[in-house]
């Protein structure tokens, strides 16, 4: 697969966030995204995903055959998107169903990420780092070729960190690509990095108008 992005740009409740973003990614290559609070960075990921419409500019996939993008990519956002009253399992298992091409089974992936002994617990139980383990996870039971991943070490400890950057540099190696959007370094080989640099603009009387849930 191949990602590209052409002068994308990016407007939220009325005001531009970024514009003029250009990169490409190739298999089996990364992408950090940096920037402060507020550049634009999980906007971005969104755009990729497809849960964002662009205010310009346009995100290409090729090498995905009849998928779309979207079928193509896993989101890890800052919401952990697990249902808290099902067991981590049963949360993977659900996952698996519903994204089709079948990898790892839900057990296997929790031993991945280290809860293989969590996985008859609810989720509501799980602490925050267990739980971002959980939503980890998902990106091992089911086969997309790109990762977009939003803060994906925070709420990890050391070793959980060093568990991802595995699991991460495995995708890579098997030509999958990532974007993730960090404040902290991630151990990843032959990584790319873009800085978005957010345009300061005062805050408008109608800044709350259009506001995008
Ligand atoms: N749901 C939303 N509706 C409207 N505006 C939003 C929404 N979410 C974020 N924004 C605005 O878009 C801009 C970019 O936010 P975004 O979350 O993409 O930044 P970020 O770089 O990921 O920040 P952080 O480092 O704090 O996670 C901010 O000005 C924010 O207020």
């Amino acid at each position: 697969m191949r990602l590209i992005v052409e002068e994308l740009a990016c407007r939220r409740s009325g005001r531009r966030v970024f514009a003029g973003l250009s990169f490409a990614l190739e298999a089996g290559e990364a992408l950090v995204v940096t920037g402060r609070n507020g550049a634009g960075k999980s906007s971005l990921l969104a755009i990729l995903a497809g849960r964002l419409r662009p205010d310009g500019g346009a995100v290409r996939a090729e090498g995905v055959g009849e998928r779309t993008l979207a079928e193509s990519l896993h989101l890890v956002g800052h919401r952990d998107g697990l249902k808290a009253a099902m067991t981590a399992r049963e949360n993977l298992d659900f996952a698996r169903s519903l994204l089709g091409d079948r990898a790892l089974s839900a057990l296997d992936a929790l031993e991945q990420v280290g809860l293989g002994h969590a996985a008859a617990l609810p989720v509501a139980y799980l602490s925050a780092g267990q739980r971002r383990r959980v939503a980890l996870a998902r990106l091992l039971v089911a086969h997309r070729p790109l990762w977009l991943l939003d803060e994906p070490t925070s709420a990890l400890d050391a070793a959980s960190q060093a568990t991802l950057a595995v699991l991460m540099n495995e995708h890579l190696g098997r030509g999958g690509l990532i974007v993730a959007a960090t404040h902290a370094p991630l151990d990843l080989r032959g990584v790319k990095e873009i800085r978005i640099e957010r345009a300061a603009a005062p805050v408008a009387d109608d800044a709350l108008d259009g506001w995008d849930a």
